[in-house]
């Protein structure tokens, strides 16, 4: 399996229009669009674009979100995932498992429309990583 193009850095925060005003205020960023809901994923989402790269801002969607107990843990929000692109989520899943990793949930539709899943932060020396299927152009 070959490590793919970083994609995006997710942060975790309780309010993504704060974060937006940090990131204008601090390098005059702009979001690249609106914030949208993805309930699958049970976040709100909006990203910030990088020369190379993407920020993604994630709060929260409901009591049940993957991101309610990071953000108890650290209130102000905070550096959440690293998500890498592959090209085949199938063929990287499959991969995954073999190593006996940790993958937690099913492959799911990602904030790119691509499928995505996710492996244990305890797997990849404490940081929580996604794999994004990379989008057709
Ligand atoms: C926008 C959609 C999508 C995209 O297309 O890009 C996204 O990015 S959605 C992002 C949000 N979704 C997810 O995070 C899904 C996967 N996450 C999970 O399944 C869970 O959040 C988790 C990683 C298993 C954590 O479980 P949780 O119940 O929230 O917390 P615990 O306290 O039980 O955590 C266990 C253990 O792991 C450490 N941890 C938790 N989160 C992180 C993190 N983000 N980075 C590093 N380490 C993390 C936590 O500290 C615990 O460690 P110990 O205390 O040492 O046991
Ligand atoms: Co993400």
């Amino acid at each position: 399996m070959k490590l793919g193009r970083l994609n995006h850095v997710g942060v975790a925060t309780p309010s993504i229009e704060r974060s937006l005003e940090t990131y204008k205020a601090m390098f005059g960023a702009e979001p690249a669009g609106e914030p949208f809901d993805l309930p699958a994923q049970g976040v709100r989402v909006c990203f910030v674009d990088t020369p190379n790269s993407q920020i993604e801002l994630i709060e929260p969607l409901g009591e049940t979100s993957p991101i309610v107990k990071f953000l108890e843990k650290n209130p102000a929000g905070g550096q959440h995932h690293v998500c890498f692109e592959v090209e085949d989520i199938a063929a990287a899943r499959a991969h995954f498992e073999g190593k006996g990793a940790r993958i937690l949930g099913p492959t799911r539709i990602g904030a790119h429309g691509t499928p995505v899943f996710f492996l244990h932060p305890k797997d990849m020396g404490g940081v929580l990583t996604e794999l994004m299927e990379t989008p057709a152009h």
